[in-house]
């Protein structure tokens, strides 16, 4: 078993939206950033994986088990984090620890209490009196502590300052030491894929724009800088996304050495994941 996820031809309509023959895999050992617009359909995906929504078509295998028919065992190895608590506010700490307790076979304590002594988080207070980053914490420490194999994570580190978002980030880089453990990982920040992600999904308006490893994505798109003159000599084909700026044209290009060839002289810069979704979303692609 090589993928802790693969999804194929996966399709969903609400009205007015739908999402549309998304395929994704993510290998055994990664950490995949999933990426897209507001409204783009990530949460859409993940209810769709944890079987909270049903789907039209198309498979979800979970460590190459079908996500419904092998959904209970299934979920004993998933740890999930939505962006909002979904503990009772009056629990305190280790009132969760007995819940979910009753919810898991493999509940470990002693590692929920030293995830949250990593944390910093108090015992003696109940969660509604916990702030917005100490309660994302709870809910991480939470998904960890039944020694699961797949994290599954909905935007868990938006609203987190700086620091505490490090400190979870590098929680998942020791998470996904154990090459039988994956993250996904949908946010908006896209500094922090840049950081750990292995791979990054993105999607637009319900529609996959690209599945690829980021290393793939670092070395070979790329944004030609150039002036109008230069611009004009510019083959369309070659033009993946445009923006004009009084500073000059950018240009979204893929396949960055074959056009350094090409274009002799011209600068092309590294793109950043905000880049290339910015060309996507906001200022439209060309082909
Ligand atoms: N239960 C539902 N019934 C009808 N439409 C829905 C339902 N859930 C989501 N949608 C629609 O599906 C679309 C995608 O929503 P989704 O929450 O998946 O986006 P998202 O990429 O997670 O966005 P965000 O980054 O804002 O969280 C939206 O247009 C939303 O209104």
């Amino acid at each position: 078993m090589n993928s802790a996820i693969e999804i194929n031809h996966l399709t969903k309509h609400f009205t007015g939206f739908s999402l549309e023959d998304l395929q994704l895999n993510l290998p055994c050992g990664s950490i995949m950033g999933f990426i897209g617009e507001n409204g783009a359909g990530k949460t859409t995906t993940i209810k769709l994986i944890l079987n909270q929504l049903k789907k039209d078509t198309g498979s979800i295998k979970i460590f190459g088990l079908d996500h419904i028919t092998d959904e209970k065992r299934i979920k004993e190895d998933i740890g999930v984090v939505f962006d909002e608590s979904y503990f009772h506010e009056n629990l305190r700490p280790k009132q969760i620890s007995k819940v979910m307790n009753q919810m898991f076979q493999n509940w470990d304590e002693k590692l929920f209490l030293d995830h949250l002594d990593r944390f910093q988080i108090p015992l003696n207070k109940t969660t509604k009196e916990f702030s917005r980053g100490m309660k994302m914490k709870l809910s991480i420490a939470t998904a960890l502590s039944h020694h699961p194999k797949l994290l599954i994570l909905d935007e868990a580190t938006s609203g987190l300052d700086p620091i505490v978002r490090n400190e979870i980030l590098d929680l998942f880089l020791e998470f996904i030491q154990d090459e039988s453990h994956s993250i996904l990982l949908s946010s908006h920040i896209t500094s922090d894929l840049e950081k750990v992600a292995d791979y990054i999904t993105f999607i637009h308006q319900g529609k996959l724009v690209l599945s690829e490893s980021k290393d793939h994505l670092r070395y070979n798109y790329g944004m030609l800088l150039c002036g109008a003159s230069d611009f004009s000599a510019i083959d369309k084909e070659d033009i993946l996304g445009h923006r004009q700026s009084r500073f000059g044209h950018e240009i979204l290009v893929k396949d960055k050495e074959a056009m350094k060839r090409k274009y002799k002289g011209l600068t092309i810069d590294q793109v950043s994941l905000e880049d290339i979704m910015l060309f996507y979303v906001k200022e439209g692609v060309h082909k």
